[in-house]
C-alpha cells in the first residue's frame, strides 16, 4: 500500500467537467478502440505490460502538463521525498475530472476489464467487473472508496519514483495506465518507466518500457498470472521511474479504482 489519502472528499460527481467539454469523448473512445487489443492483451498476459502508442497528440500532452499548477483541478499534492516515495511531485485530480482524463479512463476500462477478468479466472479469484467504469466506480464508492485516483506527476532533474504499487483499498482493478506527456531527448533525459516482476522463489526481473510523448503503458497494478507446468501462478509486479538526468518529465496516471 502506498498512496492512501485521508483528505476530505470534494463531491463524487464522476462525469466530465462541463467546463472542458470542448473535448470530444467519442474521439478519445475511437482512439482507444483502434488500438491493437489482440497484441495488447497478449503482451499483458505474457509480461504484465503493453505499450499503447500515440494515445495523445503532443498539444494534448502539453495542455495537461501545463495545467499542473492550476490548483482548482486537484484534491491534493504529494511531495514524494516527504513520504520516502522518491523525489518529485504528483497531484490527484478532483472530480469532475478534466474531460480528456475522464474520457480516456472510461474508454480504457472496458478492454482492460476483459484482461482483468481473464487474469482472475486464471488465478481462481472470484472478483468480476461490471461492463462500464461508471458501474465499477459505483461499487468503489459504496465501499467508501470515493476519492478520485487519476494523477498528474511532475519530475525535475534528479527526481525519480521508487518502485511501488498503487493499491488504495479493498476494491482493486488489476490494471492501470500511465501516459507520458513529455518527449524523451527533448524535454528530459533518463526518467525511464520501469517494472519489476517477482516470481515465487526467483530473483526479480526488471523491464524498461520505451515510451515517446503521448504513448501509454498499460500494466499490472499488483500481480498477474503466469502459466506454468501446473497451471497458473502469481507474479508480483511493481513500477517506478528511474532518475531524471535532465529536464522536466510529466506523466498522466490512470488508476481505475478510487481511494478511501
Ligand atoms: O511517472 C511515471 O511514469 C509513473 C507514474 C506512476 O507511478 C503511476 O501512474 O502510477
Ligand atoms: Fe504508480
Amino acid at each position: 500500500m502506498r498512496r492512501t489519502s485521508s483528505l476530505p472528499l470534494f463531491g463524487t460527481q464522476i462525469e466530465a467537467d462541463p467546463g472542458t467539454a470542448a473535448v470530444d469523448a467519442a474521439g478519445y473512445a475511437a482512439r482507444v478502440a483502434t488500438q491493437d487489443w489482440m497484441r495488447i492483451g497478449a503482451e499483458l498476459d505474457e509480461r504484465g505490460n503493453a505499450v499503447l502508442p500515440g494515445l495523445l497528440a503532443p498539444q494534448e500532452c502539453a495542455a495537461l502538463a501545463e495545467a499542473y499548477d492550476d490548483d482548482v483541478r486537484y484534491r491534493s499534492r504529494v511531495t514524494m521525498a516527504r513520504h520516502g516515495f522518491g523525489r518529485g511531485e504528483y497531484r490527484y485530480y478532483r472530480y469532475p475530472l478534466p474531460a480528456p482524463v475522464q474520457a480516456l479512463r472510461s474508454a480504457l476500462y472496458p478492454p482492460l476489464s476483459q484482461v482483468a477478468a481473464r487474469w482472475n479466472r486464471a488465478l481462481g479469484d472470484a472478483a468480476s467487473y461490471p461492463p462500464t467504469l461508471r458501474d465499477y466506480l459505483r461499487r468503489c464508492h459504496e465501499a467508501g472508496q470515493r476519492c478520485p485516483t487519476p494523477l498528474l506527476l511532475r519530475y525535475g532533474e534528479g527526481d525519480y519514483n521508487c518502485l511501488h504499487q498503487d493499491v488504495y483499498g479493498e476494491h482493486l482493478f488489476p490494471l492501470q495506465v500511465a501516459i507520458l506527456l513529455s518527449e524523451p531527448g527533448r524535454d528530459f533525459d533518463g526518467g525511464e518507466f520501469v517494472l519489476t516482476e517477482q516470481r515465487p522463489r526467483m530473483q526479480s526481473r526488471v523491464e524498461v518500457v520505451p515510451l515517446r510523448q503521448g504513448d501509454a503503458v498499460a500494466f499490472a497494478v499488483r500481480q498477474r498470472p503466469q502459466s506454468g507446468a501446473c497451471g497458473h501462478y502469481r507474479v508480483a509486479l511493481k513500477h517506478g521511474v528511474s532518475r531524471v538526468r535532465a529536464g522536466r518529465r510529466h506523466t498522466l496516471g490512470l488508476i481505475f479504482h478510487d481511494a478511501l
